[in-house]
């Protein structure tokens, strides 16, 4: 009665997984997908070739200030035609290696884009029709253009644009001030473009905690980048020299010009092809699918996961949802739902910011107690001596047992330091767990032990004291 046991629709990070793991699960299994070319978003326009450009702009961003260390480096300057070529190299070497483990898995790969006809069958764009028992919506997501005056009138640049430069522009203004606008904006502040930044929110980065968000936005700035928040956007015009952008700001309206316009103002589930309405899968009003903790969706042999689904877009976060998805529908038992309680985050600028688990905030919304500490980078000599100076360490615990909660690193590397933490929030450590193991000086991660050592002297308990300054 069914081609397929279990049918994906889409192969990038979170439905290639589930497939993998359906097919090791002994299902009969197909993956759809319709783009020209294979890989999904993280390898061919998301998070690869985007951090293969911002590690070359902080190399390129030392070299420019090595007489601070002391060096004479008479320029050093970007040549984008060699940096274009390096990362399409990099790129093309990685989704290679994706598409012919597509090609080549136990499921069959069916090139065509995919559209519910009812509850159990798919209309393919090649027109042929697939039946199966389950499936999973894996589709992704695509940039948003919202309803501000004027921006579909105008040419704008997406992030796959930006990723795709091989010249240095003269000029960008960049709408938003989430991660993508951050990330890239400084990029092409640092490649040496002049780049304005206007995000609405009272500061960048609204998902993550003010304190780390200001010490991000102030490295923004020393960049050289001119950056405006708590804005309203009003009206973006064109004309052959560029485009000019509209918007208020302390009651004044102002106008900033630019050679191009950077759209980094969010994206959207692409989910909206798939009559979904048509077989009754609930959406919410952004369009993401609504599933339930085992990503099942309102039908539950119908399962969604990764940016389609939500409420994060995060490669890991897609991975977790597919496989767990696909060993929900096999009937595997021991399942455990994806546990945001331990969410990780990491910003990819300079200096990154990374957080994990709860927060001063999540946990103030619960009306749980805890018990914070932090420790700045400017007081710590191995950043010292890496002339890495922005930023700061904090940890939250529980504050009887000191079990850690959650910890935030604003910094050089925050995003390599964060998993310091990320065993012991899933062993369920406690500060004095942590003190009891070996830290190496001089290190960066060092500076992790200042906020533990001052959370443990805050909860009255036998502990091991652990010397801060060797
Ligand atoms: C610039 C940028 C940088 C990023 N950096 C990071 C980062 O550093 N770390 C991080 O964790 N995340 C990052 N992300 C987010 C991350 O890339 C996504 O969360 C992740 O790739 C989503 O995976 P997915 O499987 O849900 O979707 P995708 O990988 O987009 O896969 C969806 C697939 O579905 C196919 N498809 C769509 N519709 C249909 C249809 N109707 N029929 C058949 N096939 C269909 C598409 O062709 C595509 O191959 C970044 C995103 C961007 C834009
Ligand atoms: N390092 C990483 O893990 C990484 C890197 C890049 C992207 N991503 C993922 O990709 C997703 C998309 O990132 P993004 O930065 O494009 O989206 P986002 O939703 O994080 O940010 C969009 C920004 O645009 C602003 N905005 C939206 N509509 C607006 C309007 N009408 N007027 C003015 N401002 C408006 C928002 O306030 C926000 O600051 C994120 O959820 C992120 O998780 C992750």
């Amino acid at each position: 009665m069914f081609d397929y046991d279990f049918a994906v629709i889409g192969g990038g990070s979170a439905g290639y997984n589930a497939a993998r793991v359906a097919c090791a699960l002994g299902k009969k299994v197909a993956v759809i997908d319709g783009a020209k070319q294979l890989g999904g978003l993280c390898i061919l326009r998301g998070c690869m070739p985007s951090k293969t450009l911002l590690y070359m702009a902080e190399v390129l961003h030392l070299a420019q200030k090595g007489k601070t260390f002391g060096l004479k480096i008479p320029s050093a300057r970007p040549d984008m035609k060699a940096i274009h070529a390096r990362k399409k190299k990099i790129i093309r070497e990685f989704a290679d290696y994706r598409a012919d483990a597509l090609k080549s898995a136990p499921f069959d790969l069916i090139r065509a884009f995919a559209r519910f006809e009812d509850a159990h069958t798919l209309a393919l764009s090649t027109g042929h029709r697939l039946r199966a028992k389950k499936f999973l919506i894996a589709t992704g997501s695509q940039v948003s253009v919202p309803p501000i005056a004027g921006l579909a009138e105008t040419k704008f640049w997406t992030s796959d644009d930006v990723l795709e430069l091989d010249f240095v522009p003269r000029s960008v203004v960049v709408l938003g001030g989430g991660i993508v606008a951050c990330e890239l904006a400084q990029f092409l502040r640092r490649i040496g473009s002049q780049v304005t930044l206007i995000q609405r929110s009272a500061h960048v980065l609204r998902d993550h905690s003010p304190d780390a968000a200001a010490v991000v936005q102030q490295a923004l700035v020393d960049d050289g980048i001119e950056l405006f928040t708590n804005t309203k956007l009003e009206g973006i015009t064109h004309d052959r020299h560029g485009v000019c952008v509209t918007f208020v700001h302390r009651k004044k309206r102002l106008r900033r010009r630019a050679a191009h316009l950077f759209n980094a103002l969010g994206r959207q589930p692409n989910t909206a092809a798939l009559n979904l309405a048509g077989i009754g899968v609930s959406t919410r009003p952004n369009e993401q699918i609504v599933t339930n903790r085992w990503q099942q969706s309102s039908l539950p042999h119908i399962y969604a996961a990764g940016d389609c689904a939500g409420p994060v877009e995060i490669v890991h976060i897609a991975i977790q949802q597919g496989e767990l998805a696909a060993r929900h529908a096999a009937g595997v038992e021991a399942v455990r739902p994806v546990n945001f309680d331990h969410l990780l985050s990491v910003v990819f600028t300079d200096p990154q910011l990374a957080s994990i688990g709860l927060l001063e905030h999540d946990l103030t919304a619960r009306d749980l107690p805890f018990v914070v500490a932090s420790y700045p980078f400017n007081d710590h000599g191995k950043s010292i001596l890496m002339d890495a100076n922005y930023g700061f360490v904090k940890v939250v615990a529980e504050p009887n047992r000191g079990r850690i909660l959650g910890a935030e690193i604003v910094g050089k590397d925050a995003g390599e330091l964060i998993h310091a933490f990320s065993g012991p929030l899933a062993m369920r450590a406690t500060v004095f767990d942590l003190l009891k193991a070996p830290w190496y000086h001089p290190t960066l991660a060092e500076i992790i032990t200042y906020p533990l050592e001052e959370i443990a002297e805050k909860i009255p308990r036998p502990r091991t004291r652990h010397a801060k300054r060797k």
